[in-house]
C-alpha cells in the first residue's frame, strides 16, 4: 500500500484566488459571442455533451467579457441520497461550466484545482443556474469562480465554486487520451471546430 509520504505534494494547498499580479485579458475576438452558445467541446463529454444517456447535458452561453452562464435539469440518473443530485455531480457541472470559460480565452486548459461549497440541496427535477467568470490570468493559470442557483437565474443559491485551470498544449488530450477515443474524436467535424478556435500555444 502507498503510504502518504509517498504521494508528492505541492507544498500544501495551492490558492483559487488569483494572485495580486494576475491579469484580466481581453476576451479573444474569435469566442462565442455574448448571448452564444458555446457548443459542447466533446458529443461524448459527461457534463455537455448530447451523446450520453445520463449525461448532465449543460448548455453554455457566453456572457459580457470573461463570463458565461450555463443551466441543466438534474434528473433520475443523477441522484446521491433518494430524490437529490449527487454532489459529485454537481462539482462535475462546475467544473465543466468553469472550463468553458478557457474558450472566451480560447486556450486549451485542465483543471489543476477545483473547489466547491455545497450551500442547500439540489432536488431531481430542479433546473440549476450557473454563473462563471474567470477573475484573473497568472502564465499558465487561470483563476476562475462560479455560483449556482435553484429554478432561475435569481434563484436561492445552491452551490458556489472556485478553480484553477492551467494551460496546457493540445498534445496533452493528443497524447494522453486512449487512442482509439482520440482518433475518433479527429473525426468528429464539432471538436474539430472547437479545436480550430483555439491558440494552442502555452
Ligand atoms: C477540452 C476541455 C475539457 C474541459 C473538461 C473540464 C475540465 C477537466 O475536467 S480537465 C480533467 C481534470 N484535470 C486533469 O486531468 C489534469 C491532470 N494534471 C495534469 O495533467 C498536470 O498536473 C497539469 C497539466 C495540470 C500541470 O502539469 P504541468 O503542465 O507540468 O505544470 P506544472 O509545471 O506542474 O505547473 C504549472 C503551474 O501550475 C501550478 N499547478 C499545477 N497543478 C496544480 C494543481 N493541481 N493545483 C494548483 N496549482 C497547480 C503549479 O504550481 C505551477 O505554478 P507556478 O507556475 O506558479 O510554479
Amino acid at each position: 500500500m502507498t503510504s502518504d509520504a509517498a504521494i508528492p505534494s505541492r507544498g500544501g494547498l495551492l490558492p483559487t484566488t488569483p494572485p495580486a499580479d494576475a491579469v484580466l485579458p481581453e476576451r479573444n475576438p474569435n469566442a462565442p459571442a455574448p448571448g452564444q452558445p458555446i457548443p459542447s467541446h466533446y458529443t461524448r463529454c459527461f457534463v455537455c455533451g448530447d451523446d450520453h444517456d445520463a449525461g448532465l447535458r449543460l448548455e453554455v452561453i457566453a456572457g459580457e467579457g470573461l463570463s458565461l452562464t450555463g443551466s441543466f435539469t438534474v434528473s433520475e440518473h443523477h441522484q446521491g441520497a433518494p430524490g437529490l443530485a449527487h454532489g459529485g455531480l454537481l462539482t462535475a457541472a462546475f467544473d465543466d461550466a468553469l472550463g468553458s470559460l478557457n474558450w472566451l480565452l480560447s486556450a486549451p486548459a485542465v483543471t489543476g484545482r477545483l473547489e466547491t461549497d455545497f450551500r442547500r440541496p439540489v432536488p431531481v427535477g430542479s433546473t440549476l443556474h450557473i454563473r462563471a467568470e474567470v477573475v484573473g490570468v497568472k502564465g499558465r493559470k487561470v483563476f476562475t469562480k462560479a455560483v449556482g442557483r435553484l429554478g432561475s437565474a435569481d434563484g436561492p443559491v445552491a452551490l458556489t465554486a472556485a478553480a484553477l485551470f492551467i494551460q496546457v498544449p493540445i498534445e496533452h488530450f493528443t497524447s494522453n487520451g486512449r487512442p482509439e477515443d482520440v482518433a475518433k474524436a479527429r473525426e468528429d467535424r464539432a471538436v474539430r471546430r472547437s479545436v480550430e478556435n483555439l491558440e494552442v500555444n502555452p
